[in-house]
């Protein structure tokens, strides 16, 4: 298969058979490329708060229409309603009720049901058998999904489906074998809603933990969820683009085992190797951490300039070596606890420390604009927004609201490289509120 998009190219890859490439410079923020989704499945928690086709919240004052054939699907209108009837709603409608009581069903755990769910329509969606396929042209989503590698797991095994579709697929367990390795989470302003499938994008990107680009979820009325792509560093052409398939700041351990019996590989990205290299890491003795923290904060230049300003480009390699105890899995997972227990506590000199350093260790860890960077300066803000209500002692009004400011501009300026996704309003809306309320 050889794509070719514009921006971005199908190119060889040694271990991954092949790989996004850039064809083109691609600056942060530059969308790579757009498409909708082929298929989705909300989350169960979803269910009922949102369209099942569009994925919208419904808008203000207005409620969702539920399918009155099985009760259990909801529609911002009926155009959205139609199109998901045509699509795959009309094989799956009758059978719903009785297929969601069913023991194999409920026994699955609430992911598995999702991704049972998104099986169902996949199958009930297009033709399946080899003679109605053989006319589609070579790009088309069906086409591309078929193309797609298969990875089955340990425990592999195939869920219940929903329909009367099994009779038209022909091979239910090989597209289901593209599933775990190929799906994606949709999420609307970093918080997941769905699982979907976006054949071309999954042909096309591979996982780096030092990803340079991630993916956004726009939603508009009467339309599938449209993935886009973007760049969240410069990409000079020629260069893989990689997207992170997990959370990057999960531990070395967990992360390779998560890649491995999910994905079928083993990560060699630059972050792997290094916490490979000077793995084992030894704990901090509690009476060091003090030093070492204060030595982090300042190293990544968090709190000491009025324009908070991550200006390296990702080299945790050069951290000093004196500071790789703060790199040990269990160091993030306490620091982060602290944060949180003293912010909900209203402990604000904990809170503002503790977050402090937590932002200097994701600045450190993440690549340069990773939009949990600006998610977390946005939630230092707030809580120095709070300090300077309450009062710190030791520390004057104004330069408490100054901190929240600097946070604020640093999230404004991270989340803006990601730029606006899934619902209305969001991180962006409520930094600008907030900048509003902190005017100089
Ligand atoms: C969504 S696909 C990515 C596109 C895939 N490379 C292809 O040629 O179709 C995911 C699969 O690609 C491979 N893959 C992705 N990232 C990789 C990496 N960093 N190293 C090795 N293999 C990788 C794994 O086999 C994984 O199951």
């Amino acid at each position: 298969m050889s794509l070719d998009l514009g921006k971005v190219k199908l190119g060889p890859h040694l271990t991954a058979r092949n790989t996004a490439i850039a064809n083109v410079l691609l600056r942060a923020s530059e969308t790579i490329l757009s498409v909708p989704a082929w298929i989705t499945a909300l989350l169960l928690s979803e269910k009922g708060r949102r369209c099942d086709w569009c994925g919208c919240l419904p808008s203000p004052g207005c409620s969702l229409k539920k399918c009155t054939g099985c009760g259990s699907y909801w529609y911002c209108g009926s155009q959205c309603q139609l199109q998901q009837w045509k699509a795959h709603h009309k094989s799956i409608c009758k059978y719903y009720a009785l297929y969601e009581a069913s023991s194999a069903y409920q026994s699955l755990s609430n992911e598995d049901k999702v991704d049972a769910i998104l099986l169902s329509h996949t199958l009930a969606h297009l033709p399946w058998s080899q003679s109605d396929t053989t006319q589609l042209a070579e790009d088309s989503p069906r086409t591309v999904f078929g193309s797609l590698m298969q990875y089955r797991p340990e425990g592999f095994t195939l869920p219940t489906i929903c329909g009367k579709i099994s009779s038209t697929a022909t091979n239910i367990d090989s597209i289901y074998a593209r599933f775990g390795n190929n799906n994606f989470v949709l999420h609307s302003h970093l918080t997941p809603f769905a699982h979907g499938v976006f054949p071309l994008a999954s042909r096309l990107f591979n996982h780096s933990c030092v990803p340079n680009a991630v993916a956004r979820f726009v939603l508009n009325s009467g339309e599938l969820p449209r993935m886009e792509m973007v760049a969240i560093s410069e990409i000079r052409k020629d260069e893989e683009i990689t997207i992170p398939y997990l959370d990057p700041a999960i531990p070395l351990d967990a992360r390779q085992h998560q890649l491995r019996s999910r994905y079928g590989f083993a990560c060699t990205c630059p972050l792997c190797l290094f916490q490979q290299s000077i793995s084992p890491i030894p704990l901090a003795a509690p009476s060091d951490l003090k030093s070492l923290e204060a030595t982090l904060r300042l190293e990544t230049k968090v709190d000491d300039t009025e324009t908070l300003t991550l200006s390296r480009n990702w080299n945790l390699p050069s951290l000093q070596e004196h500071l790789y105890p703060l790199l040990h899995p269990a160091y993030l997972p306490a620091l982060s606890e602290t944060f949180s227990k003293a912010s909900h506590e209203g402990d604000y000199p904990i809170a503002l420390e503790s977050g402090l350093t937590l932002l200097a260790w994701y600045a450190t860890v993440y690549p340069r604009n990773y939009p949990l960077i600006g998610m977390h300066s946005l939630e230092l803000a707030k809580t120095a927004w709070n300090a300077s209500i309450v009062g710190i002692s030791g520390r004057s009004e104004e330069e408490t609201v100054r901190e929240a400011r600097r946070y604020l501009r640093l999230a404004q300026q991270v989340l803006g490289v990601l730029g606006p996704e899934g619902d209305p309003g969001g991180p962006a809306e409520e930094i600008s509120t907030l900048l509003e309320l902190l005017v100089e």
